[in-house]
């Protein structure tokens, strides 16, 4: 049987789903009851245990303390757990702060007194999770790794848990913070160095961690590797991955519940004999979206953005490999009346599309009806518009080969990346009390932060799918303008693209310092979204070859962890 859709427009052969629509998940036995001895034990762990655990004073002076604290909550945040505590961590993590950075300092071992190796890692992660927090950290301290000469001290590559702990600080700096550049090249150099000296399971996590950086990796893909790193360090606390497994396992039956509901909805939709062109990735779909908040609370939220992204995908493929100008221009100009009677004047090939979307945002209007009022559902329907133009515009450049600069392109990629409306459509089924219209305001109004995640898909995106996407008639990619624009070859083009993204980056852990622009709740999404992209995108386009992210949804949607 062919794996690929062959057809006769001017369009792509793309892999047919690996999941059969959702199937997959359809066939599993919902029926099956929590059992009562987890459900006991885990809300044991989870009040009598890490709350208290969490809350307990650490005293106001003393480093041990204060470092096990920060080991504790870095362990329950990687874990997937945090989100049961995120008051208790904000103020465990601000009184650490109102502490002031002199309990931890990073002594100088050059002497060969090497008798700890924390400070390092200590320093480090105190760095990290406070800047994480969005709580104002300085990374001058970082200096005295360096001698006296400017180079980085070489006792450092002799403490491999302290470089991890370094790299992993260094990720989240903001601009202008040179000392946090130069030590995450050098920590990143100098763990691929040590990489085959380090012990299996330690080697494994580095591993990890050099293709995704915690701050950049999707919560539950961080959690789920987290588990198996957390269970083969010797120094586990055996409770605390206990409650990990149990709630990663409870939540999972939840996930695998709501992609079960979202399939029927998809099957009804008859994708592969309405839209042959498009690709069928409902699961990778939901998998997206589940990246931006994998949280309980957040079902209906979820249910919907999958929804409007599977929506998007359709309309991108069809914009892209199917339909003319003309036909995207009918169906633009439905978009923009959206009102059923203008189906009618539709061109048949465009009316299935135009039907999903009417049904699918009255669907949306419904739903938000039953709860609360509907505002969020118009923001939703005018960043459908927008998108809807720059694709026509995207069709334009296509036909003169126009090829911009990539400032320009930058620009451009706003609207085509697909951010803003899906950044918009997150907030939709979050409930008017946390998505305010001040909260619409901003998401729709190019702010930085959407901005920066849109630039950082735009290209990470261009840089694995531009050999592809030129085999067929495609918009120019961000390598393509820079190639153009600097003359340069196009391995000069990627690099300069990824030192690109690293900058972008910046962009966003700015946005994440106190005070954000909206309630971290909000702004954690668009965070969600930029990292959604490093794993999507991390070995190629893992959403249209999604054989490359198979495994990873396996492990994660599929697969109970073993307890
Ligand atoms: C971000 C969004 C809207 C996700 C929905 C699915 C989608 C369109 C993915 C990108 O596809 P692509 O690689 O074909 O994108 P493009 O056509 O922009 O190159």
């Amino acid at each position: 049987m062919s794996t690929h859709v062959v057809l006769d427009r001017d369009s792509a052969s793309f892999p047919l789903t690996l999941w059969g629509g959702g199937d997959d998940f359809l066939e599993q036995d919902d029926q099956e009851e929590r059992p009562l001895v987890w459900e006991n034990e885990y809300d044991f762990l989870k009040e009598e245990v890490f709350r208290k655990m969490l809350v307990a004073d650490v005293g106001d002076s003393e480093a041990a303390a204060v470092a096990d604290k920060l080991r504790l909550i870095d362990a329950i945040q990687r874990l997937g757990v945090g989100y049961h505590y995120e008051t208790e961590i904000e103020e465990a993590l601000e009184k650490v702060h109102a502490l002031g950075g002199d309990l931890f300092v990073i002594n100088d071992h050059s002497d060969g007194n090497c008798t700890t190796t924390d400070d390092l890692y200590n320093v480090s992660l105190r760095f990290r999770l406070l800047r994480q927090q969005g709580l104002h950290v300085s990374s001058d301290g970082f200096r005295n790794l360096k001698d006296s000469e400017g180079k980085f001290k070489e006792w450092l590559a002799s403490d491999g848990q302290g470089l991890l702990s370094l790299y992993e600080a260094a990720h989240v700096a903001v601009h202008g913070e040179d000392i946090l550049d130069e030590a995450l090249s050098f920590a990143t150099k100098t763990l691929k160095t040590i990489l085959p000296q380090l012990g299996p399971s330690f080697q494994k996590q580095v591993k990890f961690a050099l293709g995704l950086p915690s701050w950049k990796c999707v919560p539950r893909s961080l959690a789920r590797n987290y588990i198996d790193f957390y269970s083969e360090d010797a120094s586990h606390d055996y409770k605390l991955l206990r409650f990990a497994k149990l709630d990663f396992n409870m939540l999972q039956k939840l996930h695998q519940q709501e992609l079960r509901r979202i399939s029927e909805w998809w099957k009804s939709l008859k994708v592969t004999t309405n839209f042959p062109h498009a690709r069928d990735r409902l699961v990778e779909c939901y998998y997206w979206i589940y990246a931006v908040y994998f949280e309980p609370k957040y079902e209906l939220a979820r249910i919907m953005c999958t929804k409007i992204i599977s929506m998007l995908s359709l309309l991108d493929d069809t914009c892209d490999n199917f339909a003319t100008y003309q036909e995207v221009k009918m169906l633009t100009k439905a978009i923009e009346s959206f009102h059923e009677s203008a189906l009618e004047e539709l061109p048949e090939t465009m009316k299935n599309l135009y039907r999903i979307i009417i049904d699918l945002y009255d669907e949306i209007e419904v739903e938000l009806a039953k709860t609360g009022p509907t505002f969020a559902v118009n923001y939703a329907k005018e960043e459908l518009k927008k998108i809807c133009r720059a694709h026509l515009a995207e069709i334009q450049w296509r036909t003169v080969d126009h090829v911009p600069t990539l400032e320009e392109y930058k620009i451009d990629a706003y609207a085509t990346s697909g951010f803003p409306i899906l950044c918009t459509s997150a907030f939709v089924g979050m409930g008017a009390e946390i998505a305010s219209r001040e909260a619409f305001e901003w998401v729709t109004n190019e702010p930085k932060m959407v901005r920066a995640a849109s630039v950082i898909s735009r290209i990470q995106n261009d840089i694995v799918s531009h050999k592809w996407e030129r085999e067929r008639s495609h918009a120019a990619s961000a390598i393509e303008c820079y190639m153009n624009e600097h003359g340069v070859s196009e391995v000069e083009a990627v690099k300069f693209c990824w030192e690109e993204i690293s900058r972008t980056w910046k962009d966003i852990a700015e946005e994440c310092q106190k005070p954000t622009p909206l309630p971290v709740t909000l702004t954690e999404r668009v965070l969600n979204f930029a990292r959604s992209i490093s794993v999507i995108y991390e070995n190629g386009d893992g959403y249209t070859h999604s054989h490359l992210l198979k495994e990873h949804i396996d492990s994660l949607l599929a697969d109970p962890v073993p307890l």
